[in-house]
């Protein structure tokens, strides 16, 4: 019986060094999403989406988890099976930070998927186009990580969830991506009270039963402790 969902974006890695989206010179500023986070721009120029995942990768090697990392893994240690831990983001931040399970929604950096037979392996410190799949050994790697107008993981495990848990956690998200921007309302229309920590209001700020502002390494321990 999942008692808690937490949600996290790309605020639960901010302090961390990891750059977020849609903040002031974000990733989405630096780089259009149309042409490095969706099926139609990998076809387009892999060379590209490669450069900037082989980036986001080496951000993510050299960055460290922070205090709102900890302090999930470890609610996740005491609550054990009670806790689903949803997040957004492609880095390996909560299970650094020792949390026994985390349901990447949006897939991982760290993680390598056959485009031909969906292999999946862990990948290399830099990929390029044309590496071949170590199973099929066609020419179809890419980063396991879900694009623009591609079906998101796990939804039905986070599905079923929503639909039972108590309480509804939204951390480090600017609540502007679908089908996770709505994952608070449908806990709501279950009966779960929900809850938003974050540094400023998220589009859906004002849906959520509390809203609690500041940065994720003091507000989540506070919260969890
Ligand atoms: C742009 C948007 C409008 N488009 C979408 O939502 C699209 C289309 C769409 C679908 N349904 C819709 C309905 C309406 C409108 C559009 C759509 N969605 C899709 O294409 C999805 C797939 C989307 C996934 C794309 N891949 C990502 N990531 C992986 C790759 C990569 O990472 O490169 S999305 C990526 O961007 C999003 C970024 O959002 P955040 O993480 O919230 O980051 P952001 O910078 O925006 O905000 C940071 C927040 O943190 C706060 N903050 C900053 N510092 C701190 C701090 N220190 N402490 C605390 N908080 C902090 C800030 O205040 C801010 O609020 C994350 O989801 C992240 O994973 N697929 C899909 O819909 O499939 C079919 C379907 C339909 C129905 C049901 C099922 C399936």
């Amino acid at each position: 019986m999942t008692r808690i969902v937490v949600l996290s974006g790309a605020g639960l890695s901010a302090e961390s060094g990891l750059g977020t989206f849609r903040d002031a010179g974000g990733l989405w500023a630096r780089y259009p999403l149309e042409d490095v986070a969706t099926p139609q721009g990998f076809a387009r120029d892999p060379a590209l989406v490669h450069d900037f995942y082989n980036a986001r990768r080496e951000n993510c090697i050299a960055a460290a988890p922070n205090a709102a990392h900890a302090a999930l893994a470890r609610l996740a240690h005491v609550l054990g099976p009670e806790l689903l831990l949803v997040t957004q983001n492609i880095d390996d931040l909560l299970e650094r930070a020792g949390a026994p399970e985390v349901v990447h929604m949006h897939g991982e950096v760290m993680r390598a998927l056959c485009g031909a037979c969906e292999h999946r392996w862990d990948a290399p410190r830099a990929m390029h186009p044309g590496d071949p799949c170590p199973a099929c050994g066609a020419a179809a790697t890419r980063p396991d990580v879900v694009w623009f107008g591609e079906y998101p993981y796990h939804l039905d495990r986070i599905a079923a969830a929503l639909a039972e848990c108590a309480l509804f956690v939204s951390i480090g998200t600017s609540g502007s991506v679908y089908p996770a921007a709505g994952f608070f309302a449908e806990a709501a229309g279950h009966g779960a009270r929900t809850l938003e920590l974050n540094l400023d209001p998220s589009e859906n700020s004002g849906r959520f039963d509390e809203a609690r502002l500041g940065p994720a390494a003091r507000i989540v321990p506070d919260w969890v402790d």
